[in-house]
């Protein structure tokens, strides 16, 4: 098969699956050519070349071994090959895919595309929470000794269908009819000003929550609660991790969602600042009673960022009795901190081992995907498209918490609308972001390359650079060149000499080899496109 004819298949079989955004942004500028008999993959710039391998390469190689199982090595790399252009779809559900080159611009390509059909698998949320659960289903519901993790599994199941969905009466027309406007306005008012009390912002809430694996069990454990709070089980709730990971978010979410079902439930939000700062006002005007009248009767007590009443005495003793009030009355209460209960130094004891007493959840750094679901939920909010490629391209350059990725979205969105622009591309972003690119800016070397394969293979990297030819070893060291020639600008020779002196026909031998892997074993296939990540991250 010839290339043109290979990617003309490509373009038809990716223009079904993706979405027609991913085909327009990522696909379409995309260009082909042929460079030392393997077929090249162009792409304009790193990122979108970061992009097609972490996202496009499996789905390639799987197109490329069913259509073309004999056709060269196919690389990806910067630069500009030829461009084919595929023709306006047909009435009849077929694209005529005209594929002009430079040179032949009058050629025409016939395509058929099979029906397209949606996409109806269910949501990966659902979906990963469903697994989680049944994975954690060992014991019969009846038996006594049910693990947290279990029970959690089984209200899991039982969870509201769907967020979204009012309770019966909000959509029963015959009442809502008989809701007068005055009694509506009312009511708003009303809702309003009880919101006002709890302290809750009207934007933390589930629906606004993006869930990945670094807050997935602890978002399960809060739906959770909004249904029921107060259930020993999680009673207290403590969330710890650091700095913005969204323990603030959570938590409230657990409040809001709580109030759109139960209006008269009395919740309250506070930092321990502001529990600090009545305590002393207390202590000062020696008005007890009204602390506990103020704090006692809430259903649900959320305090943020418990960590800093460590060390003060007073303060930790009135608020264990405050917890001992709570927590024997099944009134629910919901703590934050930056760390582990028991890494509390300054806290008491006591209070200590009762925070342990509930469900205790770290919140973990989000990883790529979600942090790259995350621009595009808020982007979106926003009203500007973010592409595909500029979003990689954020979330591969801020890393460590979410409040700093809505601050680099930030500044993308802030230059968006200072140019008057309603789309976001890789060129906008990188311009925007210049200084955070050029502080984590990390060539890379081959002592890069190889200290990640090594690591990897749980391998010395002095063994790379031996004579061992036990395939354990021999492997690695030939992923370690491929990856080398694919990576650097390295000529073959400079690559064989950094490799312990090696000849350069036993790199070009390596790169054949594992480019044959690589479609012949889909496990080292994997290996390879996780270490390209890996080495570029
Ligand atoms: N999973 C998420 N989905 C959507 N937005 C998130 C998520 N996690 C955090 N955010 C957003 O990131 C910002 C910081 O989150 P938040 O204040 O909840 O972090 P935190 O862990 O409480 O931080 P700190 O410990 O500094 O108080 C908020 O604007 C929040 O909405």
């Amino acid at each position: 098969m010839k290339l043109a004819d290979f990617w003309a298949q490509t373009l038809r079989r990716l223009h079904t699956e993706l979405s027609e955004q991913q085909f327009k942004n990522t696909i379409v500028p995309l260009t082909v050519g042929e460079e030392d008999g393997a077929w090249v993959i162009y792409a304009k710039n790193q990122f979108a070349i970061n992009l097609l391998r972490s996202q496009y390469a499996p789905k390639l190689a799987q197109i490329r071994a069913e259509i073309a199982p004999n056709a060269p090595e196919l690389l990806f790399k910067v630069g500009t090959g030829t461009h084919y252009e595929m023709a306006a779809e047909s009435p009849k559900n077929t694209l005529s895919g005209s594929l002009k080159t430079p040179q032949n611009a009058n050629k025409t390509l016939e395509i058929e595309t099979p029906n397209i059909v949606e996409d109806q698998q269910p949501s990966p949320q659902t979906h990963e929470v469903a697994k989680d659960v049944s994975g954690s289903l060992k014991t019969p519901a009846t038996s006594p000794k049910r693990s947290a993790q279990e029970m959690l599994a089984e209200r899991m199941k039982n969870l509201r269908p769907s967020k979204k969905t009012p309770p019966s009466h909000e959509e029963n027309p015959t009442t809502k009819t008989k809701v007068s406007a005055i009694e509506a306005a009312k009511a708003k008012d009303d809702a309003a000003q009880r919101l006002a009390q709890t302290n809750l912002s009207p934007e933390y809430t589930f629906d606004t929550l993006v869930e990945g694996k670094g807050n997935h069990l602890a978002a399960a454990v809060a739906k959770s609660i909004a249904e029921k709070p107060g259930d020993s089980m999680y009673n207290p709730f403590f969330v710890y991790g650091s700095t913005g990971l969204g323990k603030t978010h959570l938590v409230q979410a657990i409040g809001n969602e709580l109030l759109k079902f139960n209006p008269k439930a009395k919740v309250r939000y506070m930092h321990s600042d502001e529990y600090l700062k009545t305590f002393m006002a207390t202590v000062r005007n020696k008005t007890w009673d009204a602390f506990k009248q103020q704090y006692l009767h809430y259903n649900l007590l959320i305090i943020d960022d418990i960590q800093f009443i460590q060390g003060k005495d007073r303060t930790m003793e009135e608020f264990f009795f405050l917890f001992e009030h709570f927590h024997s009355r099944n009134q629910q209460i919901i703590l934050t901190c930056d760390q582990l209960p028991s890494s509390l130094e300054n806290m008491e004891k006591r209070l200590i081992s009762r925070f342990s007493w509930g469900m205790t959840i770290k919140l973990e750094p989000p990883e790529l995907e979600m942090r790259i679901d995350i621009l595009e939920r808020k982007a979106q909010a926003a009203g500007i498209e973010l592409f595909e490629d500029a979003a990689l391209f954020i979330a591969q350059n801020v890393k460590q918490n979410v409040r700093e990725l809505e601050g680099a979205l930030n500044r993308v969105l802030a230059r968006c609308r200072f140019e008057k622009r309603s789309t976001i591309d890789i060129d906008l972003a990188t311009d925007a972001l210049q200084d955070i690119v050029a502080s984590n800016y990390k060539p890379i070397t081959i002592e890069l390359i190889m200290k990640a394969v090594a690591d990897y293979h749980h391998i010395r990297m002095s063994d790379l650079l031996g004579k061992k030819r036990t395939r354990n070893i021999a492997r690695p060291r030939q992923m370690a060149m491929a990856l080398a020639k694919e990576l650097t600008n390295m000529s073959l020779p400079a690559i064989g000499d950094a490799f312990g002196g090696r000849d350069h026909t036993t790199v070009m031998h390596a790169v054949k080899t594992i480019a044959q892997l690589r479609v012949e074993e889909p496990e080292l296939g994997q290996d390879y496109e996780k270490l390209l990540i890996l080495i570029q991250n």
